[in-house]
């Protein structure tokens, strides 16, 4: 039985009672939640392919597995599947785009030469949907990234090449968030790493941090561009050293004042990342969160409610970190109906940023008086609070389905689009 057959208001009203009592205001959580964008990855769309038409594999040791049916093989596909994403997901987000994804008229344009006008269907169709975006330069799946090493690397013509292409994606994302009225945040990743025990450790984080000076020479209005940076601690062959390591990019990102990117998948495996938060904030000015999940050698599964994503909003909500945190996702499953998955992993991440709203202030007074006690029986009894039923009501009243609900229409459009492709 559908779910919006059932009483979502009699739920909502219980549950509205049930948190008053504790001091929680489920509207004014519910408000604020419609305030948090959420940027989604248009890689999960089409397995990291991007629309160069190269030949080019996937490379830079992350890896897409699985055959579902419906990859998206155009921009037009992609908008495509985007908008039917962006339907079942409560709320106002934005679109994360990398650079391989320009619409180049079947001309070969090499990752140098990108302009702003590659990008002028996806920057119009952000502006008719009234949602921002943010951007990426793909310093890998290319020829001149086949040894593994590009900003970084030994070689000067190589490291000039990448250093002109993070400039005119610098130049390409600051015309995108002035044409859209919000800042483009931009993530550099590069896959710079040894599969085995390097003897020079030092050198080529020298080289990465002079590069990285000539790409954010030019200033631009913070108003349309934010630079980012994001570490790795191993990818399939740099599982020795990688060039862009934490401590590296929290010292790069600290000098210059850059946006560090934190991926929750970028860590030891039991490495969490909200403890992180505040303290990186404590030195940059803001973050950039790729939200994701590792499971053993992968840092990109769909996200899950789990244990580690709640820390993540928690630490957000608790701390008000929210103003200065961008948050994006990151992770690619060509083993599930694509669209579901941004569907699963925006869902989930905004149900952590709920419950993290409907938190009590109690905690926090438990906390200050020392009643230790307290603040873990309160912090446990939370998790079976019917937080859900606020949930249903949110996603009532910003017009998307509720409960599972949104996986018929996932259906429908596999039958009607995918399953032609
Ligand atoms: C495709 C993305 O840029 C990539 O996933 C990057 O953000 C990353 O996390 C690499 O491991
Ligand atoms: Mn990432």
């Amino acid at each position: 039985m559908a779910v919006t057959t059932r009483s979502v208001a009699a739920s909502y009203a219980s549950a509205q009672e049930r948190y008053a009592e504790i001091g929680v205001d489920t509207e004014a959580a519910m408000a604020k939640l419609a305030t948090i964008p959420i940027s989604l990855h248009c890689w999960q769309g089409d397995d990291v392919g991007g629309f160069e038409n190269t030949g080019e594999g996937l490379s830079g040791g992350i890896a897409v597995t699985g055959n579902y049916p419906g990859r998206a093989r155009t921009p037009e596909e992609l908008r495509a599947d985007l908008d039917q994403a962006f339907s079942l997901i409560p709320g106002r987000h934005r679109l994360n785009l990398h650079a391989f994804y320009g619409e180049f008229g079947g001309k070969k344009v090499d990752r140098n030469e990108i302009r702003p006008e590659h990008f002028q269907n996806w920057i119009d169709w952000a502006r008719d949907k009234g949602i921002g975006m943010d951007f990426n330069p793909t310093c890998f799946a290319h020829p001149k990234a086949a040894d593994g090493f590009t900003l970084s690397s030994e070689d000067p013509g190589i490291r000039k090449f990448w250093i002109e292409h993070c400039m005119a994606s610098r130049e390409i994302a600051a015309e995108m968030g002035k044409a859209l009225g919000s800042p483009a945040v931009t993530n550099v990743w590069i896959p710079d790493g040894y599969k085995d025990t390097p003897v020079d450790r030092v050198s080529p984080r020298q080289r990465l941090a002079d590069a990285l000076d000539e790409v954010f020479a030019k200033a631009y209005d913070p108003k349309h561009l934010l630079d980012a940076v994001e570490c790795k601690l191993f990818g399939i062959g740099s599982e020795s050293y990688v060039v862009g390591s934490h401590e590296f990019y929290l010292g790069y990102a600290i000098k210059n004042q850059k946006l560090l990117c934190l991926d929750a998948g970028h860590f030891h495996p039991t490495e969490g990342i909200a403890d992180k938060l505040g303290t990186v904030l404590m030195y940059v000015p803001e973050i950039l969160l790729h939200v994701s999940r590792g499971v053993r050698w992968d840092s990109d599964h769909v996200v899950t409610l789990d244990d580690a994503l709640q820390s993540i909003a928690s630490e957000l909500v608790r701390n008000q970190l929210l103003e200065r945190t961008h948050i994006g996702l990151d992770f690619f499953d060509a083993s599930i109906n694509r669209i579901a998955a941004w569907t699963i992993g925006t869902r989930n991440t905004l149900k952590a940023l709920l419950i993290g709203l409907l938190e009590p202030p109690m905690l926090r007074e438990a906390e200050l008086a020392g009643d230790l006690t307290s603040r873990l029986a309160w912090m446990e009894e939370l998790k079976s609070m019917p937080w859900s039923a606020v949930w249903d009501r949110y996603c009532e009243t910003q017009n998307v389905p509720i409960g599972m609900d949104w996986m018929q229409d996932v259906r429908s459009y596999e039958n009607a689009v995918l399953v032609n492709r």
